[in-house]
């Protein structure tokens, strides 16, 4: 039995992993969760996995439900969150919370020698030198859940790591990825918020339309397998049917293909390194798919792309700046503050007023993160 402790328990993975655990009681318990302040689906989980820790970022909700379950430990706030991540009983932690604030649980849980199954990218773009450098000091595994690197991942068990040649990430190309740059202006939030193949959280689908999630996933496979940028490749492929693909020195190319499930690498990183059946999702027929199809990224016509490659190849705090000014930036345009082009111009303003600095420390890191969102605050507040 693997015991787990989810982390974003409401949010789209935490769902989804949820549903996971659910399909297997036998092998998997879940003994700790957090999440931030949705309070239905919050009770709904705990009712439904009576887990022995709750973390609950927002204090009302915390308060309530602390009332309501009077024999499960609940606690509260960014300290809140750590406790889930570090809880001895568990020795799984799935990171499904949106966003740089996943930084902090990641290093302690790494520290207690916790596997870590990550969905959360901006942990990695943000920090990716100090939470693989933890990892490695700490002997702990870091699994991905984020489809293109769980396809990754898969395609190289039971590959020479020096073999390996090129990473080929897929994308789907988001919401508007039939509309050209001129069409973008006057967009809006319920527009962007609909991804053609894949349902997600609002952060991670504004960053889909805007070609910035491929840019972060470019940064995460960086650091998850070791490879300098010049070898990580974006290919669009409206489908999302490759999850990505592998090129070995023999110019072999291995890819892992599926529906788009995300419960599909969220079960892997949690079976790993076994597999487990799945029979709720659904099989792939190509003969049903037809046709896959496959472009060259156009790094003008999106260009958060192009910014994330600068960004990881310049490295120590960049990544940073371009994580927290997009994390700021499409906070804003989701809230109806700035409009949809205004995201890449603000991201834009912050990397080019940064002086980086490299081979930052957690402490230069949480500084960097929060005065370039001061600093985006101000060009649109
Ligand atoms: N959704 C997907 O299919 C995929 C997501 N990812 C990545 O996984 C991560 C999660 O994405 P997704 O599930 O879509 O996001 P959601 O927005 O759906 O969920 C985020 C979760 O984090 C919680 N949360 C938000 N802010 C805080 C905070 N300050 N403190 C504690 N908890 C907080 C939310 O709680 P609450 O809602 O209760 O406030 C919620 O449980 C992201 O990094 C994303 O890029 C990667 C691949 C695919
Ligand atoms: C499901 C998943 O992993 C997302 O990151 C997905 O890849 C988003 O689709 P895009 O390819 O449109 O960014
Ligand atoms: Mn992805």
């Amino acid at each position: 039995m693997k015991k787990i402790s989810l982390l974003g328990a409401t949010g789209s993975i935490g769902q989804q992993t949820l549903d996971v655990i659910k399909c297997h009681p036998d092998q998997f318990q879940l003994v700790a969760m957090s999440f931030g302040s949705n309070l239905e689906l919050g009770r709904k989980a705990i009712s439904n996995f009576s887990p022995s820790l709750v973390a609950v970022n927002d204090f009302n909700a915390y308060s309530q439900l602390k009332e309501e379950f009077q024999n499960i430990t609940f606690t509260y706030g960014a300290e809140g969150l750590i406790e889930a991540a570090v809880i001895s009983e568990a020795e799984i932690v799935v990171n499904a919370v949106v966003g740089s604030v996943g930084l902090l649980p990641t290093l302690k849980a790494i520290e207690c020698k916790k596997t870590i199954a990550l969905a959360n990218k901006e942990t990695l773009v943000t920090a990716g030198h100090l939470v693989t450098e933890h990892a490695r000091i700490y002997g702990v595994d870091l699994l991905p859940v984020d489809s293109e690197h769980s396809a990754i991942f898969q395609c190289l068990q039971g590959e020479n790591p020096k073999s390996l040649e090129r990473l080929i990430v897929t994308a789907s190309g988001g919401s508007f990825r039939d509309r050209k740059r001129e069409e973008l202006a006057d967009v809006t939030v319920d527009e962007a918020l609909n991804h053609p193949n894949w349902s997600m959280g609002a952060k991670i689908t504004i960053d889909s339309a805007t070609m910035m999630n491929k840019g972060l996933e470019v940064i995460e496979a960086h650091w998850l397998f070791d490879l300098p940028y010049e070898k990580i490749e974006v290919l669009l492929h409206k489908e999302s049917i490759i999850h990505s693909m592998a090129e070995f020195h023999d110019r072999s190319v291995i890819a892992q293909l599926g529906s788009p499930d995300m419960r599909v690498p969220i079960q892997y990183a949690l079976s790993y390194p076994e597999r487990l059946p799945l029979s709720s999702t659904k099989q792939l027929n190509l003969w049903e798919v037809g046709k896959l199809h496959f472009e060259k990224a156009d790094f003008e016509r999106y260009r958060c792309l192009q910014f994330a490659y600068d960004s990881g190849k310049i490295g120590g705090t960049m990544p940073t700046v371009l994580n927290a000014a997009n994390e700021e930036a499409v906070g804003a345009f989701l809230k109806g503050q700035i409009a949809f082009l205004q995201i890449e111009d603000l991201i834009d303003k912050a990397l080019t007023k940064h002086s980086v600095i490299s081979s930052p420390d957690l402490h230069i890191i949480q500084e960097v993160d929060k005065e370039t969102r001061q600093f985006v605050q101000t060009l649109y507040s």
